[in-house]
């Protein structure tokens, strides 16, 4: 891992909760990942994954149990006097005084950040300077979650760190948070993201790592997590054919077939030659094939596939 040129290199990190000396519980069982300057990385999750816990320990709000991190080359736990007027910090909850106003908020944070942009230019780029005059306890759960990313802005951070940033916003203010997102990282803004909207790390990353139980279960560009995954190809059999009078499931180029009732669902590494094999097949036999559908595998598969192995893994010792 090149530490000077990451803005953000983790190597084997851990996280221990409970009194130290016990044993305690591991929600962060040695992580390694780096994340390139102008990068956004996306880090994803089961719920209790460790993503948040491992966030804390990059913007050096606690202490590893054991490992390394680097953000912009220090240690954001022991050097956070370097580290913090760098970065930018979206947490999942703003917990802000309910009775100022938008503005008096953005001032008060502005005044504890090292070279603070205006704060109506912070609330303009989110949409909330038509808001500067409302309390904040008046805000609806869409608008706070933008206030707590323009104090994220104010200090025109090198790297964000936006733990769940759409939570709670509407479609359309969804759509503006990512286009302001694309924007900061375009202007060279490193982003490390958390979401449970797997189409928002399709949306925006340029890098992916999924959390599970403490551990990266997989990660790299979204294409080459999908392609690693099998494609999947169903259909329904007309009534007097069996999936038993199918060609076995290697013949037809596919790893393995479920079937149920007339139901069928092969899963492939190459979706056309499986498909083409299928299909000659049935002209052959003068059969008709219901509901044929040819689906490569996405994110969304992806994800499924490690949160199935919730149980198994919960059992490990790190
Ligand atoms: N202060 C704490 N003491 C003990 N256990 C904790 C503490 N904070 C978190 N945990 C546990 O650590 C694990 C990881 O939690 P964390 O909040 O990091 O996960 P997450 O991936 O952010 O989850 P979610 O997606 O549900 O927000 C969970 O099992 C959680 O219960």
């Amino acid at each position: 891992m090149d530490v000077e040129e990451s803005a953000i290199a983790v190597d084997g990190l851990r996280r221990r909760y409970g009194p130290s000396g016990s044993r305690g519980f591991d929600a962060v069982r040695g992580i390694s990942f780096s994340v390139a300057r102008g990068e956004l990385f996306a880090l994803l999750g089961t719920n209790g994954a460790g993503k948040t816990s491992t966030v804390e320990l990059l913007e050096g709000l606690a202490a590893p149990t054991g490992g390394a991190v680097r953000v912009l080359g220090h240690d954001p736990y022991e050097e956070r006097g370097k580290v913090r007027p760098r970065i930018g910090m979206m947490l999942q909850e703003g917990g802000l005084p309910p009775e100022l106003t938008v503005a008096e908020t953005a001032r008060m944070w502005a005044g504890c950040t090292s070279g603070a942009m205006p704060v109506r230019e912070s609330l303009g780029l989110v949409g909330l300077a038509g808001r500067a005059d409302v309390r904040v306890k008046m805000l609806s759960g869409g608008e706070r979650r933008r206030l707590d990313l323009s104090l994220a802005l104010l200090g025109r951070p090198e790297v964000l760190f936006l733990d769940e940033p759409t939570t709670g916003l509407d479609a359309e203010g969804r759509r503006d948070t990512w286009e302001l997102v694309r924007t900061l990282r375009d202007q060279g803004t490193t982003v490390l993201l958390t979401t449970h909207y797997l189409e928002e790390a399709e949306a925006l990353a340029d890098r992916l790592a999924i959390m599970h139980a403490g551990r990266i279960a997989t990660s790299g560009r979204v294409a080459d997590i999908v392609a690693a995954r099998p494609s999947n190809l169903s259909f329904t059999l007309p009534d007097g054919v069996s999936a038993d009078d199918l060609p076995p499931p290697a013949a037809l180029g596919a790893l393995e077939r479920d079937s149920l009732g007339q139901a069928v669902r092969l899963r492939t590494r190459d979706l056309q030659h499986t498909a083409t094999e299928v299909l000659l097949w049935a002209r052959e036999r003068r059969i008709g094939l219901e509901g044929l559908d040819a689906r490569s595998a996405s994110l969304e598969e992806a994800f499924l596939h490690i949160a199935s192995t919730v149980d198994t893994a919960q059992g490990e010792t790190p």
